[in-house]
């Protein structure tokens, strides 16, 4: 059955009203005031946004919600994230390609948008889903607001939306496909109808986030954000070939800190051209959507292995584990947020990490000599792999931490 999910709250209206004034506060029965006040004001100019926008879930569940970035019609996949910060680093995060985050921390937007935050050249997600979007912006380093830059990077975004509640429902019943609509003219059997013929599993997302050509990275970590000053500026430097299926630009950042050379290259790049430039290491980027949708990049991988050092982040970690003998698969609801538990099981060491994934490896599928390094303490799964034998080492999660907790970066 369809739920409706009415978002007029007092607090609500007040926050989302852009004129000098706001609604009086009713003195009794707020909600029921303010629900009226909303109701009735059918015709003529209101001083306060309604509704504009439906996100309707392939459970058949229908959200009214208010829009603040471009309009039209997106259908993906709807996933929860748990950082309490770095919006912006999520929304330009290539591995949330066909996906609408939804954050759990109700209050979004108020720092704005600045120059640095950015994980990629563009944002690639199908849209952004928060509970209450701030009425200022104040940050030092912000140069725009939120909504205008959803808007500029023509990506949808909504607010007033109950997501405790969807967060709920996508943890008991799994994750759904969602569209979010800001069409009037749609039914909502229309839009249903697209949630329900739609999937995320099986498609190649990478080639649609992927560098188009080899380029060279130079940027460091900037040193004001620096946490671990490098002991010797002037030691050996490793030449890396990093494979960008939607790499993280701090992955890169890390690594030029830590004196490396690297060489971007394309998904697609062949294994020949790789070990022909006869690189110290090779890293296997995160990316988009489903790992087991793109078997030319595990065989790019098979190429490599055992040849030179291999360091997988993420899906490199999902294309290692596949390249290795093991399986895939998706999880229930997946992990997304700055605050994973995860135990370094080599040294016992708890690490709270920065997870974005919906697919994981199974240990299980793995031949012997893989060694499950890391674990995820909140589900037991695997978070880490290692096969020294063949000079491999992965992470489910992201050391690079951006945004999110320092703990991975090893001060080595
Ligand atoms: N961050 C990532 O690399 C995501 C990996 C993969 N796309 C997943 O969802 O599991």
């Amino acid at each position: 059955m369809a739920t409706k999910a009415f978002s007029v709250p007092f607090a609500d209206v007040t926050n989302s009203v852009s004129f000098p004034f706001a609604p009086k506060p009713p003195t009794a029965s707020p909600r029921h005031c303010v629900f009226s006040l909303t109701c009735s004001a059918g015709k003529g100019e209101r001083p306060w946004k309604t509704s504009d926008a439906r996100l309707v879930l392939q459970d058949g569940s229908i959200w009214n919600a208010k829009s603040f970035g471009a309009s039209g019609t997106q259908v993906g996949e709807v996933v929860f994230n748990t950082s309490l910060t770095g919006y912006q680093e999520i929304l330009t995060d290539p591995s949330y390609a066909g996906q609408f985050v939804l954050m759990t921390n109700p209050h979004i937007g108020n720092t704005g948008v600045n120059f640095d935050d950015e994980e990629s050249r563009r944002c690639f997600l199908s849209g952004l889903v928060i509970r209450s979007l701030s009425i200022s912006t104040s940050n030092w380093r912000c140069v725009k607001a939120l909504g205008d830059y959803l808007v500029e990077r023509n990506i949808m975004g909504i607010y007033d939306v109950d997501t405790r509640a969807i967060t709920r429902r996508l943890r008991q019943d799994g994750s759904l496909i969602g569209v979010l609509s800001t069409d009037n003219s749609k039914t909502e059997q229309e839009l249903l109808q697209i949630s329900q013929s739609w999937n995320i599993v099986g498609i190649d997302l990478i080639s649609g986030v992927s560098c188009m050509s080899p380029l060279e990275w130079i940027d460091k970590t900037e040193d004001e954000w620096e946490f671990h000053p490098n002991k010797d500026p002037a030691g050996e430097t490793f030449h890396v070939v990093a494979y960008d299926f939607g790499i993280k630009h701090n992955i890169l950042r890390r690594l030029a800190s830590y004196r490396c050379k690297i060489t971007v290259v394309p998904s697609t790049w062949p294994a020949s051209e790789t070990l022909k430039i006869k690189p110290d290491g090779v890293i296997l980027s995160n990316g988009p959507g489903d790992p087991s949708a793109i078997p030319y990049a595990v065989e790019t991988v098979k190429n490599i292995l055992g040849k030179v050092p291999v360091f997988g982040i993420c899906m490199g970690h999902q294309l290692l584990g596949q390249a290795l003998g093991g399986k895939t698969f998706k999880m229930k609801f997946g992990h997304h947020g700055g605050n994973h538990p995860v135990r370094n099981l080599r040294t016992g060491r708890v690490e709270i990490s920065a997870q974005n994934h919906n697919y994981a490896v199974d240990p299980a599928t793995l031949p012997k000599g893989v060694e499950v390094t890391h674990i995820n303490l909140n589900d037991g799964s695997c978070a880490g792999l290692a096969f020294p034998s063949q000079r491999v080492l992965s992470l489910q999660y992201h050391p690079e931490a951006s945004p999110g907790p320092h703990d991975s970066d090893y001060d080595v």
